[in-house]
């Protein structure tokens, strides 16, 4: 019991106060009556008793003590944590009797259950089958042996890649580059790390140092690549650079999140490849002069008739559009601003002014007696012919569907003088859909995941998620790793890049004094105790990690400089959200940690293809309870097989972490540890609640396909909240949040998952007129909160009229 009179002031004023109780008693002389009052907070974590005794002379009630009890609920002690034990005991009894070896003692004794009952869950069985089938898989590097001087590029870039130790050829690259240089467009599938960037990043470069006389930067924009991230926007430029030898083509990038004038400098500058975001690029369409649409293309979003209207002219010459992570743009709801771009290319195409030079030059090289027999048209590439007034567009992703697929139909008719929808489709692996390389596309592909990558799944009881994991990462650790942790939301990835980084990285060295009695009942443990100010108060490193953090919420100056950071780290763990998900290339990544399973089957494979990149060896462990296990068979539905890890493997390393002998012993500490570090932490405590929160309605936005599985209606929300090292109930957490949010006089948090307007692409805007279409892009929005368009609320931009000229 603890006396406190602030804190009793602060009960008193508190408005969470339950109606007072009141009970008489005596004093210890037995003359006087006592009148004891008990407010209670709602939260019933805190109650606040006032003692008061009767004055004689005065006949009024003087106040004689205060006192503030905290009692922290042990999170298990509801009538409906005493239900389900019952039906424990009944489940274990129907499994002894099929003859499954059941330990009853931990059901039926009653000091174990009062012992935090971390570990006294009934039995509960895996009931899915593992046996391994034969998945789809594909050959990095190709077997022909073929390099990058077999082809007909330029020798300064061929030694400028091979300095770089590109040297032998991947499939994809060596299917792609000839097609690509030969100007045609295509489509490309190829599984995560086969090295697509380069596949499209040597052909362009080629081709534009080819051109003679030589390209300037008041050319304008030759080249447009659009990709869904900044990071990977930013990534792609920095390769870009790399292997750019050539002075006079500049390379530039645009994403949301900077220095608009910084950017609306670089392009008045001028730039040559322009690689981007498409919000921020249609940014600087709307508002930058210099980008103007007379002299670059530019990738038309929401608003394409404004950007006519704002003097989109007729000689515009973008001849190559590259679409990376084709089907995430069109996830992310960017279909319509695709399509938007491509009709007005087409569009300026259509209305240029005759050009008979042109047609001649076209027709000239038709007759081109080297064009290969399966060319639909032989023409001079686009790239390198000035006045061609074709496109070339490049479609490509690691999975490509039905949507990509019609969207390349579309994209790709209009791109050739003559048109022929029947554009390359580059795909290595034979499908189970596919008999040849011209078969539609169907949703339904497999999967296909670098064999180098061993996939594992690790079912643990909801209550030991969170120990689970530190062990995990201290395990990982000890080996160097560099490990990505997929989590649901931006709160939940702050939180646990907190808890981490301050209670697990670094543990006070008297731990191990914290024994199995210390944690029976309802006690919290501290370890720092105020009268004992010696060394054992001390820290020291106990996981030698460094921690990262990556999500859509961060300021773009520092989800920078974490990216860069993380790829320069020796060792790492890197706790982010889908935002890393896509086209991410850290090559010494060697392990993929799903703590939260996606909500897009497509999203699994791109979580697991940031490892086993080129041909590195990597692993990949998805967390499932027991409820749901079923998402291994679904998987296996796409031909991805996962194996059995158990979670004990992990889990006898914290043994040594927290120094106990016994493993629940050691477990248990460490979640009351972080339970004390969160309950004494008014901030931490915060931060928890809205990652539980955000996680729970991520969790009840899975799409229908995948809800049997991750059913929220079957989840116990109790165990969850211990997993986010809270011991109050789901019920309080949500008042707390909704407390919170209610403080905040500008609501930054967005109903749905604390959706930053920001990040809304200019489509979802439009969108959220309407609460019913709002319901059916429930999930889209979801992955949507970690992409920046950086566009501007649309109420400040609907009123300019005139373009900003600066
Ligand atoms: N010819 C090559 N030889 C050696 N390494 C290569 C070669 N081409 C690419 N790589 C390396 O392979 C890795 C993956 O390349 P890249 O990021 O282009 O893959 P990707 O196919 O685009 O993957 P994702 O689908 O995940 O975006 C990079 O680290 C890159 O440096």
């Amino acid at each position: 019991m603890k006396v406190n009179s602030k804190a009793a002031k602060d009960i008193k004023q508190s408005k969470m106060i339950t109606k007072p109780t009141f009970t008489f008693s005596w004093d210890n002389n037995k003359e006087k009556p006592v009148q004891s009052t008990v407010f209670k907070k709602r939260d019933k974590n805190k109650s606040l008793q006032i003692n008061k005794i009767s004055n004689n002379a005065t006949n009024e009630l003087q106040i004689t003590s205060e006192s503030v009890h905290e009692n922290i609920t042990e999170p298990n002690s509801n009538k409906h944590v005493k239900r389900k034990k019952r039906k424990d005991k009944l489940l274990a009894k129907q499994l002894l009797k099929e003859g499954v070896n059941v330990d009853m003692t931990k059901l039926n004794n009653d000091n174990q259950t009062k012992n935090y009952a971390l570990f006294t869950d009934s039995p509960k069985r895996l009931h899915i089958n593992v046996s391994s089938g034969k998945s789809v898989s594909e050959k990095v590097f190709a077997t022909s042996d073929r390099k990058f001087n077999n082809l007909d590029i330029h020798r300064h870039l061929v030694s400028n890649l091979e300095k770089i130790d590109f040297k032998a050829l991947t499939n994809v690259q060596e299917k792609a580059i000839p097609i690509i240089m030969s100007g045609k467009s295509c489509l490309i599938r190829s599984q995560t790390g086969s090295g697509k960037t380069l596949a499209y990043a040597v052909p362009i470069l080629d081709a534009l140092q080819s051109i003679s006389p030589r390209i300037k930067r008041t050319d304008g924009v030759q080249a447009l690549i659009v990709l869904p991230t900044r990071e990977l926007a930013l990534q792609t430029h920095e390769l870009f650079n790399k292997i750019n030898t050539f002075q006079w083509i500049v390379t530039g990038h645009l994403c949301g999140g900077e220095n608009r004038k910084s950017e609306k400098d670089r392009l008045r500058k001028g730039i040559s490849i322009l690689i981007g975001t498409p919000g921020r690029l249609l940014d600087h369409a709307l508002h930058t002069s210099c980008f103007s649409l007379a002299k670059i293309r530019c990738l038309v979003l929401d608003e394409a008739d404004r950007l006519l209207d704002m003097g989109f002219r007729k000689d515009v010459k973008i001849r190559c559009l590259v679409l990376d992570e084709a089907d995430r743009l069109l996830d992310m709801g960017f279909r319509k601003d695709v399509i938007s771009l491509v009709e007005q290319i087409d569009k300026a195409k259509s209305d240029s002014e005759y050009d008979p030079l042109a047609m001649i030059k076209n027709q000239t090289s038709k007759l081109n007696p080297n064009s290969s027999e399966n060319d639909f048209e032989s023409v001079l590439p686009i790239l390198k012919d000035v006045t061609s007034k074709d496109r070339q567009t490049i479609l490509l992703s690691a999975t490509l569907n039905k949507d990509v697929s019609e969207l390349a139909d579309f994209a790709m008719e209009g791109c050739h003088e003559q048109r022929s929808p029947n554009y390359p489709l580059i795909r290595y692996s034979k499908q189970r859909h596919q008999e040849n390389s011209t078969s539609p596309i169907t949703d339904t592909q497999d999967f296909v995941i670098p064999n180098t990558v061993k996939q594992e799944f690790m079912v643990t009881f909801v209550k030991h998620r969170l120990f689970t994991l530190s062990a995990l990462i201290a395990a990982k650790s000890k080996q160097n790793s560099k490990i990505f942790v997929f989590m649901a939301s931006s709160h939940m990835v702050e939180f646990h890049y907190e808890l981490f980084t301050r209670y697990l990285r670094c543990m006070p060295k008297n731990r191990s004094v914290v024994k199995r009695s210390d944690y029976k009942g309802d006690k919290v443990v501290e370890f720092e105790d105020d009268d004992h100010e010696d060394e054992s108060q001390e820290d020291e490193i106990v996981v030698d990690t460094e921690f990262f953090k990556l999500h859509g919420s961060m300021d773009q100056k520092i989800r920078k400089e974490v990216f860069t950071a993380f790829r320069k780290a020796k060792k790492g763990v890197l706790i982010c959200t889908d935002v890393a998900a896509r086209g991410l290339d850290v090559p010494e990544a060697d392990c993929i940690v799903q703590y939260t399973p996606p909500q897009s089957d497509k999203d699994y494979l791109h979580r697991v293809g940031r490892t086993g990149r080129a041909g590195k060896y990597g692993s990949a462990v998805i967390f499932l309870t027991h409820e749901e296990q079923e998402y291994v068979d679904h998987l296996r539905e796409y031909k991805v097989f996962l194996s059995n890890r158990d979670p004990e493997e992990y889990l006898r390393h914290l043994c040594q972490l927290m120094d106990q002998p016994n493993l629940e012993e050691a477990a248990t500490a460490l979640q009351r540890y972080y339970e004390s570090k969160v309950a004494s932490d008014k901030e931490l405590r915060k931060s928890a609640c809205f990652a539980y929160s955000t996680w729970s309605r991520f969790y009840n936005s899975y799409p229908t396909k995948l809800r049997r599985i991750f059913n929220f209606k079957n989840v116990n929300l109790g165990h969850y909240v211990t997993s986010f090292a809270l011991t109050i109930t789901p019920t309080e957490v949500s008042q707390i949040v909704r407390g919170q949010v209610a403080n905040v006089e500008k609501p930054r948090l967005n109903k749905k998952l604390a959706l930053h307007d920001e990040e809304l692409t200019p489509t979802t805007r439009q969108s959220k007129s309407t609460q019913s279409k709002q319901n059916k892009r429930k999930s889209i929005n979801l992955a949507m909160s970690e992409y920046s368009s950086g566009l501007e609320s649309p109420k400040k931009k609907k009123k300019k009229k005139n373009i900003d000229t600066t």
